[in-house]
């Protein structure tokens, strides 16, 4: 299938291919990096080094903000209590007891990971806004901690703690801690950045959108949520070893609630979408701080913390009309470049041994589903065999989408079984039945759009790749990663959407959406494969084409459960089809049995029968 390219070709996508790209970012980042190195050695003011020993303290909170609220949609309150756990740690280590600083930080990030294991499965598994009230509250249980405890020094906190010292450097004067605050910021930018562009980056992102799509893709969300949690408290936790040995004391004001809302304001000013939002809102937050610090009370004659309004009422317009923070403007200045074809020749991925074509690969028995009183899915029997095609048709209401829901797990059934290559896989999660071989698509598109079609794609081969994310953020992965890619362009070619790869997928047409979800359920190397709708949206020769990617499906020994409304499609294709009305099965039989039915006909045309 050849689809339009020209005219779904995503805004900008255009100048995004354009040679000569890459060079100007990397200028403009090598640029920054020479800056920042050379600016200490400049006779600059000892207050600008201040100021930017802060930024780099906040920017490597706020890169933990970005991956847990902006990529896995986690929004804290409470970073600043992790912040305050690596400080004290390091803080007690150093005044009471004079252990080295580097021993300081591994007992302050051990310390922070112990705290976050205790909350993150209490808290992770609430949604809505039962989780940010929950960040809260540790937020408001740590820092009374702190203030309460007499050996933290209570309000007044702890004094006296050495600074670090590596080899004979003493990191003693501001310009020195600049050097080393800022190593562990691009450090943490860097390693965030990596872990992005992985297998688990890809998981994280996938939790923004609820847990559906990524346990549909094999990703266990309960262990993500945690990982991103721990890891983004470690981040804080770096922050405040940094900070504990950079002010040489620590009181708990700075961990307090009041700070953990400035962090998630600096990743939503800088933008959520990117771990440069990160070091954009911090520095955003902290220039515009000191601004306003000096104008305001010029201005009105009379001091005070008059910049705490002006933040409200900056949040307020950000988030009316800049959702995207002034990262993404800054962005969208100098063109991105392509993502470098570097996958061609990696290996290819291990394939499952296939049924032997007829064997029955999925079978549900009786199976009923009730929501109260209504029962939307009534003693259905239906089996798939493989290189076979079966149609679920029936009126909207009929229970079709539950059935998808009931047969993949991501509804419990009522009553019944469900069989997968003959074994029991009702009760089992979503993402177990996924790696034993099923895969689907939704009837409402579920995918990551501002994540390009390629990596939307490569989600589906989860369960091919192990790497996990510490490998990731040391760039190890890159072999599985590109076996990964491989495959996921490999999908994207079958189906049509070849042309599509390095669009960001929100910006395909609906109908090519649907197809890119095909794509990403292929890249599972699936034996059953549920469709919901995929032709919807569709131009008729794209249907066609869908046709006949479907049939080569089946010729290649696939099982492929359909619900279709576009019924030349389904009689074109399907070899059996089930119909179902008020959640049961009203008829099984092939196309022309169903075509000749008078009940099929009645059900459809709401007569009696
Ligand atoms: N989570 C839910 N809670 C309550 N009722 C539900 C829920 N999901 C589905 N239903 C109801 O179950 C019945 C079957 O819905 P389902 O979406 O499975 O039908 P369908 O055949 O897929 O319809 P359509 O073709 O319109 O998508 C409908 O009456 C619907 O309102």
């Amino acid at each position: 299938m050849k689809p339009h390219s020209d005219t779904l070709r995503a805004p900008g996508a255009g100048i995004a291919g354009r040679s000569g790209a890459y060079p100007a970012r990397t200028a403009v980042l090598a640029l920054f990096v020479a800056a920042l190195l050379a600016l200490p050695l400049l006779p600059v003011p000892e207050f600008w080094i201040t100021q930017l020993n802060y930024i780099g303290l906040y920017a490597i909170v706020v890169v933990g903000v970005v991956l847990l609220t902006g990529m896995a949609g986690l929004t804290s309150f409470g970073q600043a209590a992790f912040v305050g756990l690596g400080a004290y740690a390091t803080g007690v280590l150093s005044v009471t007891y004079g252990v080295s600083p580097w021993l300081g930080l591994l007992a302050g990030l051990a310390v922070t990971a112990c705290a976050a294991l205790l909350i993150g499965p209490l808290t992770l598994r609430m949604s809505g806004h039962y989780l940010p009230v929950a960040t809260i509250a540790w937020g408001l249980a740590v820092f009374y901690l702190l203030s309460s405890i007499d050996w933290l020094g209570k309000y007044d906190g702890l004094m006296g703690i050495s600074p670090v010292s590596l080899g004979g450097l003493v990191f003693d004067t501001g310009r020195s801690q600049f050097y080393l605050i800022w190593a562990f910021a691009l450090a943490a930018m860097l390693v965030a950045a990596w872990l992005l562009d992985s297998r688990s980056g890809r998981a994280i992102r996938a939790l923004r959108d609820g847990t559906v799509l990524a346990e549909a893709m094999g990703v266990n969300t309960l262990r993500y949520k945690i990982g991103v949690f721990v890891l983004a408290a470690l981040f804080a936790s770096v922050s405040g070893w940094l900070f504990a040995h950079f002010q040489r004391s620590v009181n708990p004001s700075p961990f307090g609630l009041n700070m953990g809302i400035q962090y998630l304001f600096m990743a939503v000013l800088g933008g959520l979408g990117s771990v440069w939002g990160a070091l954009t809102g911090a520095a955003a937050v902290k220039l515009i701080e000191d601004q306003l610090q000096v104008l305001i009370p010029a201005l009105l004659g009379r001091t005070g913390s008059f910049e705490v309004i002006a933040f409200g009422i900056i949040l307020v317009l950000v988030l009316k009309y800049a959702r995207q923070g002034i990262w993404s403007f800054l962005d969208g200045l100098a063109p991105r470049a392509r993502r470098k074809r570097d996958w061609a020749e990696a290996a290819p991925l291990p394939v499952r041994p296939k049924p032997e074509r007829g064997a029955v690969v999925l079978e549900g028995k009786g199976l009923r589903r009730q929501f109260g009183g209504l029962v939307a899915v009534n003693d259905v029997d239906l089996a798939v065999r493989a290189g076979d095609i079966v149609g679920l048709i029936g009126p909207n209401g009929a229970g079709k989408s539950t059935t998808f829901h009931l047969l993949s797990g991501v509804l419990a059934l009522s009553a019944g079984e469900i069989l997968l290559h003959g074994r029991r896989v009702d009760g089992l999660p979503s993402r177990t039945i996924a790696s034993r071989g099923l895969a689907r698509t939704f009837q409402h598109v579920k995918m990551i759009p501002d994540m390009s079609v390629l990596e939307n794609v490569a989600l589906g081969a989860h369960l091919r790749g192990g790497t996990g994310a510490l490998r990731s953020m040391l760039r190890l992965d890159r072999p599985q990663e590109r076996s990964l890619l491989r495959e996921a362009e490999a999908q994207l070619a079958r189906v049509g959407l070849g042309d599509h790869l390095h669009e960001p997928a929100g910006n395909l047409a609906m109908g090519l959406q649907r197809l890119m979800e095909i794509a990403r359920a292929l890249c599972s190397d699936p034996a059953v494969l549920l469709l919901d709708e995929p032709a919807a949206g569709l131009r008729h020769f794209e249907k066609q084409a869908l046709a006949k990617v479907l049939r080569q499906l089946r010729g290649e020994g696939m099982g492929i459960l359909l619900v279709e409304h576009d019924m030349d499609l389904m009689m074109n294709v399907a070899d059996r089809i089930v119909v179902m009305e008020f959640g049961t099965r009203l008829m099984e039989g092939t196309p022309a049995e169903v075509r000749a039915s008078p009940a099929v006909r009645a059900a459809y045309l709401g007569t009696e029968h």
